[in-house]
């Protein structure tokens, strides 16, 4: 925050902000992927966009909208369990209850998780902000948060290939409300642009939590989807699909837009390798042989 110049700008109290990433930090459960550790590293990908692409010296951001980039991205998670939005839903959880009519149950969950720790005593950061400024700041953090739901970004992700196509316009308003939905998502999908050993260990977390709901779907008597079966599950491939069909896309149209952001595709790419050459290896076992889990070992 310092860097990126909002605390002098916005004259953010210390202890405030101190007392609030506290709060958020012990808002996060402990399921082996939705932990604080995740938005930690989220939170801190943001920052590594907003700051080395220096997107409020340039104006590609306002200084308002990169604090509600940060902020958004300790929250987006608070208070996951581990679970699906769908899961929320076949599960009939109170989560679901209460959102399910809007959609995107667990990130209007997050959502109102940070806004009650914003309301905390001494932990809103935010009183030295005028009206104008706070109301949009919260329109922000809605809008970002909102935009975690992975079928949020499937809808706009044909607008986004669009504008990585025919160039970002800075003064359109739409252009600048879905690049601020890319950073974000670009943010929540970093840990596959780290070293290999580093993503195949994220990617064994995310499994992990996979594997809990189709075990909990499965005592519901209720057929989980290939991904979250255990039994079914080839992980190498079903990590190909997704990384070509959602993660690299998004570095794909961020180096367009960004020039200087070629590394974290680059990266993801290196990744994908890995995961063919390890389909190839489990490919010609017996495959009956291998355990989902057993790809990282
Ligand atoms: C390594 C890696 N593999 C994944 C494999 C599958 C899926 C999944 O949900 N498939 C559902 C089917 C219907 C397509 C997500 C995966 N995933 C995410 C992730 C991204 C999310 O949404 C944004 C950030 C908006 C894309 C939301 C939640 C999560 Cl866990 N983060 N890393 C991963
Ligand atoms: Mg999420
Ligand atoms: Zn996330």
């Amino acid at each position: 925050m310092e860097s990126l110049g909002v605390i002098n700008k916005f004259r953010l109290s210390r202890e405030s902000l101190a007392r609030f990433t506290l709060m958020v930090r012990k808002g996060y459960r402990d399921p082996p992927y939705h932990n604080w550790m995740h938005a930690f590293s989220v939170t801190h990908f943001a920052f590594l966009l907003v700051h080395n692409l220096h997107m409020t010296e340039q104006s590609i951001l306002t200084h308002l909208e990169a604090l509600a980039l940060i902020v958004s991205s300790m929250c987006h998670d608070l208070d996951h369990r581990g679970t699906t939005n769908s899961f929320q839903v076949a599960s009939n959880s109170v989560l679901a209850s209460l959102y399910s009519s809007e959609g995107s149950v667990m990130e209007r969950h997050h959502l109102a998780q940070a806004m009650c720790i914003l309301n905390t005593d001494d932990c809103n950061f935010l009183e030295n902000l005028n009206r104008e400024e706070y109301t949009l700041f919260l329109d922000l953090m809605r809008d970002i948060i909102l935009a975690t739901d992975l079928a949020h970004h499937l809808r706009i992700v044909s607008e986004l290939r669009e504008i990585a196509e025919n160039g970002y316009d800075p003064n359109d308003q739409r252009h600048h409300e879905l690049l601020i939905c890319l950073l974000m998502t670009a943010a929540d999908l970093s840990d596959q642009t780290k070293d290999w050993q580093s993503s195949k260990h994220v990617a064994e977390l995310i499994y992990k939590e996979f594997f809990t709901q189709g075990d909990l779907e499965k005592a519901m008597g209720n057929m989980p989807l290939e991904m979250m079966d255990r039994e079914k599950a080839f992980i190498p491939e079903l990590q190909l699909q997704f990384l070509d069909d959602v993660a690299i896309p998004v570095y794909e149209i961020v180096a367009k837009i960004f020039p200087g952001a070629e590394e974290p595709y680059t990266s993801i790419k290196t990744s994908r390798r890995n995961w063919a050459r390890l389909r190839d290896v489990y490919k010609r076992r017996k495959p009956e042989s291998t355990s989902s889990l057993e790809v990282f070992e």
